[in-house]
């Protein structure tokens, strides 16, 4: 049996969502539209026999950051009712991105989990039990909503139904050509701070509700970028700093907008030029998920 697998999360930027709440968190989750990214987070999981030891590393560092992936644990504990005191687990999470700036880091935490884990342990779970997993660890933290199931996936990434991968419904946009992904992240935003709360809630569903059926009639990554420049200003959550990036980032690109919930621009184009410093520029992904050693 193999002991060890590595695998790659895309990540995830959202444009604009809608936030669904449901006391079933296998139904709880976010409608919208989102972009992944070529670069995200790696992990590798180690299982060997052992004492219940249990050690996570982000970037190489014990920290706090390791709470998504403790929890996405406990969610396979509690599923699927496992004991880990015969196992020694090592995980390690490498990630290009800044926490919290609106990459969906905590998502490519919990996926990376949630695909390496239960294989190791000899649990059989199918692709989307998997992303399932991954999905109930984000909505118990309140550390994501969609951004398990558009990681999954891949590409220009439209959530017609919230939920869990197993319950939710996407489509997918499809560009003509390759797209070059440009942000610029000022810092991070508390996720949980503002999808909890009631006020930012009523302006991300009065706006993210009729933005989601613009696009649907008019699916192409231009109309994407455009409206997700329109929930920014809707809902405020924009600030005069980084509004002045966008407009620059605006002028030479595809479009521009806040990458959401971070404190970021991010903007699409057909090159890679742009005016702006120290900017990290990627390209759309299309894939997904991908294992780097095989299952
Ligand atoms: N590995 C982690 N452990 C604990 N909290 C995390 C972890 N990764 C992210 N978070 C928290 O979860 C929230 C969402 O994180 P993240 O998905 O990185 O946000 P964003 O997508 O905005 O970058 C943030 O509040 C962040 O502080
Ligand atoms: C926008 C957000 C609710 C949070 O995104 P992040 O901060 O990147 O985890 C995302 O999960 C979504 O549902 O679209």
């Amino acid at each position: 049996m193999i002991n060890e697998l590595k695998v790659f999360l895309p990540a995830h930027i959202t444009g604009f969502f809608e936030i669904i709440t449901n006391d079933d968190p296998r139904f709880k989750g976010s409608r919208g539209a989102g972009i992944t990214l070529d670069e995200g987070v790696v992990t590798h999981t180690k299982v060997t026999p052992g004492s219940g030891r249990v050690e996570i590393l982000v970037n190489g560092h014990k920290n706090e950051l390791n709470t998504v992936s403790q929890t996405t644990i406990d969610v396979i504990c509690d599923l699927f009712n496992v004991d880990l005191s015969c196992y020694d687990i090592f995980i390690e999470h490498s990630h290009t991105f800044p926490v919290g700036s609106g990459f969906g880091t905590s998502a490519g935490f919990a996926l990376g989990v949630s695909f390496t884990l239960p294989t190791l342990l000899g649990i059989d779970v199918s692709y989307h039990m998997a992303g399932e997993i991954a999905h109930l660890a984000e909505i118990r933290l309140s550390s994501g909503l969609g951004d398990v199931i558009a990681a999954m996936e891949g590409g220009c990434v439209v959530r017609l139904r919230e939920g869990s991968p197993r319950f939710g419904i996407i489509d997918k946009i499809i560009t003509p050509q390759p797209i070059y992904v440009i942000c610029k992240t000022l810092g991070s935003l508390e996720t949980s701070g503002i999808i909890d709360d009631p006020s930012y809630q009523m302006k991300i569903n009065s706006s993210g509700s009729s933005l989601l059926d613009a696009l649907i009639r008019n699916p192409n990554i231009e109309n994407f970028i455009n409206l997700s420049y329109k929930f920014a200003k809707n809902t405020e959550l924009i600030n005069p700093e980084l509004n002045e990036i966008i407009d620059i980032m605006r002028d030479e690109t595809l479009g521009a907008s806040m990458a959401m919930l971070g404190n970021t621009a991010f903007a699409l184009s057909y090159t890679p030029d742009i005016s702006i410093e120290d900017c990290i520029i990627t390209r759309l992904n299309m894939s997904g998920v991908k294992y780097i050693t095989q299952k």
